[in-house]
């Protein structure tokens, strides 16, 4: 499979120059050639395999150049750390069904993907005896994925910027107790998009980012997308399991866009209706919102919510979505992309109805998510984390009747117990890896959202 940017600057690339590569050397992100499409008879066949051998037959689809047996290595090294056995189990609750992607070691579906892109970047360096230095950005919970599947391991330093007092008390614990030396938590005084833009600039300094062997851990790298894939495809095939309707929808609560967008890929790839429809649900941040339901790509300020992961305007991965919404034509991505840089929009109200074909989207409010939260809990006993609660309440507000609803739980309740044991009224059970962590012993340092200081900071602490 060959891999080729957005913005149509660079040759065609294997999948493992691509995961090294992060952002593409023109700026783009990086796009399979082709959707391999999976035949009725081939999903079909597809409904007795564990979620790792799922795994396998999904990503090979994707990566043609690390041997099948490594690949399996990998895929079960990265799923042994999840405390579920089923990895990503399906919940019915409330007329919904709840994919609870928080088992593995930070409790958020980021471990679903960092976990295994962690794993494939210490296999790639010990194959080329390379060092790299990762560079990413965190609204919460990706930050605390990437510095455990990283941490400790020998060819890789880590860098994680993260928007000071703007992630849960949980979330900064998680990252800066992190004490392994080749762990860097940088506090930025600035917002999540600060530090994404950052990071951006960071990697679109070719020199720099060479010089330097610089990695990149945030949904730009196409392996994060790609491992996300896999709960799309599992969870369709337990509902068609359990449901006589073999057309599923998905409510998910959005932010970088690069969740649903794995499930937009997943759609393309099954059979056609297995996945009818996706729903983007946003919180106060709803520029993706507002785009879906009026095609205004806007942005606006980003606000602060009790959903704080989501706090996030330039998404990441709406690039990715441009270039399949322009039928492939890098040209018009770029100007685009170029437009929405110099003026913070892009009119797209030409591709409308395109637009609602892939998607249906909600905005959902602070009280909205409160309320769905408590009613959740007293009306069926399931705790929900805000992040989650938006995707329910859009699902509940958009769906079908008859159509099975899914709803990604992308992180687990504790990690924002403040707003949740008032929703509930209850105080919060801390599971295993959260209890203590209040008390441990902290290191990070507090940065200027300045591009020259952090390159400053990262030159002096990275591997050579
Ligand atoms: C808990 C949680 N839910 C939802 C999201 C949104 O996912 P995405 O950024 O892929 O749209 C994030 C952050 O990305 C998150 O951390
Ligand atoms: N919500 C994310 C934001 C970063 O998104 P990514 O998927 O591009 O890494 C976070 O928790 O950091």
């Amino acid at each position: 499979m060959q891999y080729l940017s957005t913005r149509g600057g660079i040759s065609p690339i294997s999948f493992t120059q691509g995961v090294m590569m992060g952002l593409a050397e023109d700026g783009g992100l990086l796009l399979p050639r082709t959707i391999p499409r999976v035949g009725g008879e081939t999903f079909a066949s597809w409904h007795e395999l564990s979620y790792t051998e799922l795994a396998f037959e999904i990503l090979s689809r994707f990566i043609d150049d690390i041997p099948a047996s490594d690949l399996r290595d990998i895929i079960n090294k990265s799923y042994a750390s999840f405390n579920h056995q089923d990895v990503t189990p399906l919940i019915h609750q409330g007329g919904l069904h709840i994919l609870e992607l928080f088992h593995g070691p930070t409790l958020a579906f980021k471990d679903v993907a960092l976990q295994f892109l962690g794993n494939l970047f210490e296999y790639l360096l010990q194959k080329s005896g390379e060092v790299l230095n990762i560079v990413g950005a965190t609204s919460g919970d990706t930050g605390s994925a990437a510095i455990y599947g990283v941490r400790g391991k020998s060819r890789i330093n880590i860098f994680i910027l993260h928007p000071k007092g703007r992630v849960s008390p949980v979330q900064e614990k998680q990252m800066t107790t992190v004490l392994d030396d080749n762990v860097f938590n940088l506090a930025i005084e600035g917002s999540f998009d600060d530090g994404q833009a950052i990071v951006k600039k960071i990697f679109n300094d070719v020199e720099f980012k060479n010089r330097y062997r610089l990695g990149a851990i945030n949904s730009i790298n196409w392996a994060r997308v790609l491992a996300q894939v896999v709960y799309y495809v599992h969870s369709c095939i337990h509902v068609s399991s359990h449901e006589k309707d073999s057309s599923v929808d998905f409510a998910i609560p959005t932010g970088n866009f690069g969740d649903i967008f794995a499930g937009y890929i997943a759609k393309k790839m099954l059979p056609p209706g297995t996945i009818r429809q996706l729903v983007l649900a946003t919180n106060d941040n709803d520029i993706l919102s507002r785009f879906v339901n009026s095609g205004d790509y806007s942005l606006g300020e980003v606000r602060a919510t009790t959903s704080p992961s989501m706090d996030i305007q330039a998404a990441s991965n709406f690039e990715r979505y441009l270039y399949y919404l322009t039928d492939s034509d890098t040209a018009k991505t770029r100007d685009l992309m170029e437009q929405f840089s110099a003026t913070g929009k892009i009119d797209l109200k030409s591709h409308l109805d395109q637009v609602k074909r892939d998607f249906a989207a909600a905005a959902v409010t602070e009280q909205e998510v409160f309320d769905t939260i408590r009613t959740f809990y007293t009306e069926h006993g399931y705790v929900l984390d805000p992040h989650t609660a938006v995707g329910v309440k859009a699902a509940l507000q958009l769906r079908t009747a008859g159509v099975p609803m899914v709803c990604l739980a992308t992180a687990h309740p504790a990690k924002f117990g403040e707003v949740v044991e008032s929703a509930t009224g209850q105080p919060m059970v801390f599971p295993e890896p959260l209890q203590g962590i209040g008390d441990k012993q902290s290191r990070c340092q507090t940065i200027a959202a300045n591009v020259a200081e952090i390159q400053t900071f990262v030159a002096n602490n990275s591997l050579t």
